[in-house]
């Protein structure tokens, strides 16, 4: 059992090196093993348990995986996968499991699908990617508990999606991508990670053409090469930072921040009175004055990303006044709301919305992490809170953010991680 220790207090100072993107390296591994020769080297990976998911389950399928933590790279080798067979044990830890699926169906003609992970979040459906398979030419085969998908060979086709699904996107331009003819995909994500693995894919030899826009044309081609790519920086992990600085008072410098990729949460964030300032590749963010509150409302990007939509809970809680917050993705979002209730907020929930009456102090207690998001929401609420604050499960955190610890004691945080038996 890992769990966090946070005690609040310390205005955070400093620098911290924002990691690779969890949410792009998943597709990229996917991506690396459509390569039926050569190895494919990825760069500025995250060293986050999703990583390590990922590389067991590629191991699972017959790839060759080393990752090298201290160097943050990945080395692939994908030339001989043998088993169809995505294992329930490892494919239900994360949801980036399901990124492997195009590259069973072309290289093994067949994915067996035991089980997707991934946040707890309410419904998490699948119907468009298995939708796209069939349309391109797949059987899908849906029992109560396995999911089995066959194809001689995927053909173009005019494909949708009812809403802009960020790995329904990914998912049917890598199926595309080895097809015979043209796809498009209409209604396609636009998150700045779908665009990396567009880039890394065309890298690969991919003919991809409307990246960004909504409408994606893919041209298929006979085969992929391995190639070498650097992840793009993790917006969400930025984002984090960004917030920690805002929630304490702070003044950081945020490595490899890309202020572009933040979208509204950016202009949200300043409304509540953070400053940012973009000197090339660093970001500088403080927060010098009361916090204001806030109307959020979460939606695909360029809106405000639903992954911050916990920290932001967490930072309204001390702004000053209601602040309002709308989720549209997820309908299951919102257990974090009793979390921070029980370190003295007063956050009301209805349906998809919640209203938070700040500022009111916070005071450490045991709390529990109920997805990745919020957990890292209540170590923010623990650098602002009095006393300890302990989050359960940690192994939640690691999921998707690097030497968190580390990195928030290198700004002044009181950020323990601890690995005990129970
Ligand atoms: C590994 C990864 O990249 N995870 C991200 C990805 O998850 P993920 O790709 O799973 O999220 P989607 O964009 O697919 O899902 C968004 C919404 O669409 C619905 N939906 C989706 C697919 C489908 O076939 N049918 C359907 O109804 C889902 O139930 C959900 O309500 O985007 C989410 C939304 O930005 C982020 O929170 C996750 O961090
Ligand atoms: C929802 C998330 O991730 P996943 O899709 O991997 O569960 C997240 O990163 O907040």
């Amino acid at each position: 059992m890992v769990r966090y220790r946070v005690r609040g207090g310390n205005p955070l100072r400093g620098t911290a090196f924002i990691q690779g993107a969890k949410n792009a390296v998943l597709p990229m591994i996917g991506a690396a093993l459509l390569a039926a020769k050569g190895r494919t080297v990825l760069r500025n990976v995250p060293i986050i348990e999703d990583v390590r998911r990922a590389v067991e389950l590629a191991e699972a399928i017959g790839a060759k995986v080393e990752l090298h933590e201290a160097e943050r790279t990945l080395v692939i080798d994908a030339s001989r996968l043998k088993s169809p067979v995505l294992p329930a044990e490892i494919a239900r830890r994360f949801r980036g499991s399901v990124l492997f699926v195009p590259a069973l169906l072309h290289r093994l003609g067949e994915a067996i699908i035991e089980g997707v992970g991934g946040c707890n979040l309410g419904s998490r459906n699948l119907d468009f990617h298995y939708l796209g398979y069939k349309r391109l030419g797949a059987i899908v085969d849906e029992g109560d508990s396995v999911i089995h998908v066959k194809t001689a060979g995927f053909t173009g086709a005019t494909l949708y999606l009812d809403t802009p699904s960020h790995t329904g996107t990914e998912n049917l331009i890598m199926a595309a991508a080895l097809g015979r003819g043209t796809t498009v995909i209409e209604n396609a994500a636009l998150e700045p990670e779908v665009l990396d693995v567009i880039e890394m894919l065309t890298r690969m030899g991919a003919r991809i053409s409307g990246g960004g826009t909504g409408f994606i044309t893919v041209e298929g081609v006979e085969e992929l090469q391995a190639v070498e790519h650097t992840v793009m920086p993790d917006r969400l992990d930025a984002g984090v930072f960004a917030m920690a600085a805002a929630i304490t008072g702070g003044e950081v410098n945020l490595v490899g921040a890309d202020l572009d990729h933040l979208g509204v949460v950016r202009y949200k964030l300043e409304q509540m009175g953070v400053e940012f300032s973009d000197h090339g590749a660093v970001l500088h963010v403080r927060r010098d004055r009361p916090l204001r509150p806030i109307n959020v409302i979460t939606d695909t990007y360029p809106g405000f990303a639903t992954d911050l939509q916990s920290p932001i809970m967490t930072v309204a809680c001390l702004a000053d006044g209601a602040s309002y917050i709308h989720e549209r993705i997820f309908d299951g979002r919102f257990a974090l709301a009793s979390e921070l209730n029980k370190m003295g907020a007063d956050i009301e929930v209805k349906e998809n919305g919640a209203v938070v009456r700040g500022a009111t102090p916070l005071t450490g207690t045991e709390v529990t992490a109920h997805d990745l998001r919020s957990g890292i929401a209540l170590v923010l609420a623990g650098l602002a809170a009095e006393g300890e604050t302990v989050i359960e499960s940690g192994y939640l955190i690691d999921r998707g953010h690097s030497y968190l610890a580390e990195r928030m004691q290198a700004l002044g945080a009181d950020v323990r991680r601890e690995i005990s038996s129970s």
